[in-house]
């Protein structure tokens, strides 16, 4: 056989070094950079790939693949989508470091996303009695509820704390206190990502004080991975839930008003929220449907529910 017209010169290439600035980066970007640099030349150099290869594959120069790989290039998204396909890898792996075991999570991933909701919850039950996975200390006792804004986690919650005779946690509430300012500012001075930070660190201090508690969570919980794991590992789950106009009509008997300005568009608004969390929500151990009942109703159906 033909050798390839690079072969020759592609492991040498790919792992001769790009310049690397010998002191850490000075500024945050710069690091960033540095990092997508350092996993363009890993992931070249563990394809063989010579970096003239690479510009054929993908259209971008020579030139400015050994710029990215010093750390240099602030690449356009197009442009990394191109080198990444090139590469024939998601553009994420090029911007964050990836865990080693990839190929298994990939493998799990793919044979989970062919289970119904329903299935899945089943397969982690297997898999934990399988692998001998005691549940985390308390988890029995320790019930979070999770839903969208308006489902009834806060009076459904307290109600059922009084009746187990247990503490009853509002996780937003603990997050302002973690804070030491209120919601509204904490977005405002933190952002996004620090209200993440904020609410996982209350979390933690919540699952830390011992067994026995009711968490009404916020309707966002599910937004990250990693605190909506630790949230379905150490408390039991129930998605209190109801029919999108059933939320709309409490958020507004509670005097929440505003939707009403632009009521079709809020709607709109609301379906779409609870379209894109509503396979993160059925993950939880149990689902109380609360459309057409009284709040009493509710209360007693959850408390059977946990029995
Ligand atoms: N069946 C029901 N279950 C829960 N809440 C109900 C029910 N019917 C009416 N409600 C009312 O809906 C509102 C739910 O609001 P809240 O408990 O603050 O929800 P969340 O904390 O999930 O945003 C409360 O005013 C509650 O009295
Ligand atoms: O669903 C949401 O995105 C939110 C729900 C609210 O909590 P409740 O669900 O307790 O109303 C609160 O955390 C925040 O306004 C965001
Ligand atoms: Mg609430």
């Amino acid at each position: 056989m033909a050798p390839r017209p690079d072969e020759g010169e592609r492991f040498l290439d790919a792992l001769k070094a790009s310049p690397r600035p010998g002191a850490p980066p000075a500024s945050d970007d710069a690091a960033f950079l540095h990092g997508v640099g350092e996993r363009l030349r890993l992931l070249r150099a563990r394809r063989g790939m010579t970096r003239r290869i690479l510009s054929r594959q993908s259209g971008v120069s020579e030139r400015y693949i050994a710029q990215m790989e010093a750390g240099g290039g602030n690449v356009s998204i197009l442009l990394l989508r191109a080198i990444a396909r090139a590469l024939g890898v998601p553009a994420t792996d090029l911007l964050a470091d990836q865990p080693e075991h990839a190929a298994d999570t990939a493998l799990l991933d793919d044979l989970l996303a062919r289970l119904t909701p329903d299935q899945r919850r089943e397969a982690r039950a297997l898999l934990a009695r399988h692998f001998g996975a005691q549940p985390h200390p308390g988890r029995a006792t320790r019930i979070a509820l999770i839903g969208l804004r308006g489902a009834g986690k806060s009076s459904l919650g307290r109600r059922l704390a009084e009746q187990r005779r247990v503490p009853f946690y509002e996780l937003d509430r603990e997050i302002e206190r973690e804070a030491g300012t209120e919601l509204r500012e904490i977005f405002e001075l933190h952002g996004q990502g620090g209200f993440r930070r904020l609410e996982r660190a209350a979390l933690e201090r919540l699952l830390a004080t011992g067994s026995g508690a009711v968490i009404a969570t916020g309707g966002s919980i599910v937004a990250d991975a990693a605190t909506f794991a630790l949230l379905l590992s150490h408390c039991r789950t129930v998605w209190v839930r109801a029919a999108p106009e059933e939320h709309m009509q409490r958020v507004l008997d509670q005097g929440d008003l505003r939707p009403m300005q632009d009521n079709r568009q809020a709607m709109k608004d609301l379906r779409a929220i609870l379209a894109s969390r509503e396979s993160l929500y059925a993950r939880a151990d149990h689902i109380l449907d609360t459309s057409g009942q009284t709040l009493d109703e509710s209360v007693n159906a959850l408390v059977t529910l946990l029995k």
